[in-house]
């Protein structure tokens, strides 16, 4: 484990690493290492690329690092902020990620950034994954992930009928139906980003709270199928770029 002193978290490097864990302290240098670790990922690609993509999460976890973020002194009007996963709601629905997104990140500086919202009133989720198809054409910077304590991350839900598919898919993103996996609670139609997707992004955080989801982060790497766990996914990619995983108790 290697201390940071400055913040006192500290991270650990897996032996193999295909992730880095640094542990913090408490909520809130989590929530403002997670934001500054993100900043610093986008404002070294704007250096090099005229606007860098940043996809994200929706859920309980990362709202408050959204709104630590939306306060980054970075030239946000260069940035495009995309979705890793949605639930098959309208894009104002409080429940849907795109909200999350609206209200935790897209204000103060960040206000300027442009938005991809997936779903749209009137169109057919065929045509919504098409469209974020189309925009993951431009290669994303950075992706924060989240993982539920079902070893789920994006949409990607361990028993889903089309996990199969999406495991395999060579698309960015696909249509899932998570009907009757209880971690997709009341929206089961949903689009994921697919493992595929997911290794094409050279900067991958995970978020992580609580003693619970460090267990079962714990135990996904011990069994090494993505098919029961598949947060798995997320180790996937260039093996210089390790998934960064952020984790308080
Ligand atoms: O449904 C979802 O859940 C996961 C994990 O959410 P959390 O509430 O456990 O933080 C989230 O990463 C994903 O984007 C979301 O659609």
């Amino acid at each position: 484990m290697v201390d940071d002193r400055a913040t006192g978290s500290a991270h650990v490097e897996a032996p193999v690493a295909r992730h880095v864990l640094h542990v913090h302290p408490n909520h809130e240098v989590w929530t403002w290492a997670v934001a500054v670790a993100i900043a610093a990922d986008l404002r070294r690609e704007l250096v090099l690329q005229p606007r860098a993509r940043l996809l994200l999460s929706g859920g309980t976890t990362p709202g408050p690092v959204y709104h630590a973020l939306s306060q980054a002194p970075l030239d946000w009007d260069r940035v495009d902020v995309g979705l890793v996963d949605e639930r098959w709601l309208l894009p104002d629905d409080p429940d849907s990620n795109a909200h999350l997104v609206r209200t935790e990140l897209l204000q103060d500086r960040a206000a300027t950034a442009h938005f991809e919202p997936m779903t749209q009133a009137g169109r057919h989720i065929e045509g919504a994954v098409a469209t974020a198809n189309a925009h993951a054409r431009r290669q994303a910077t950075v992706a924060v992930l989240g993982m539920g304590e079902d070893g789920h991350t994006a949409s990607l839900f361990p028993g889903m009928a089309d996990l199969e598919r999406v495991m395999h898919s060579p698309r960015d993103y696909a249509a899932v139906d998570a009907h009757g996996c209880a971690g997709a609670r009341e929206w089961p139609r949903r689009i994921s980003l697919t493992p595929h997707g997911m290794a094409r992004i050279p900067h991958r955080l995970l978020l992580l709270q609580g003693e619970r989801k460090r267990a079962v982060f714990e135990q996904a790497l011990e069994s090494g199928d993505p098919h029961r766990w598949p947060i798995l996914a997320a180790l996937e990619g260039n093996p210089a770029m390790p998934l960064q995983v952020h984790w308080h108790a």
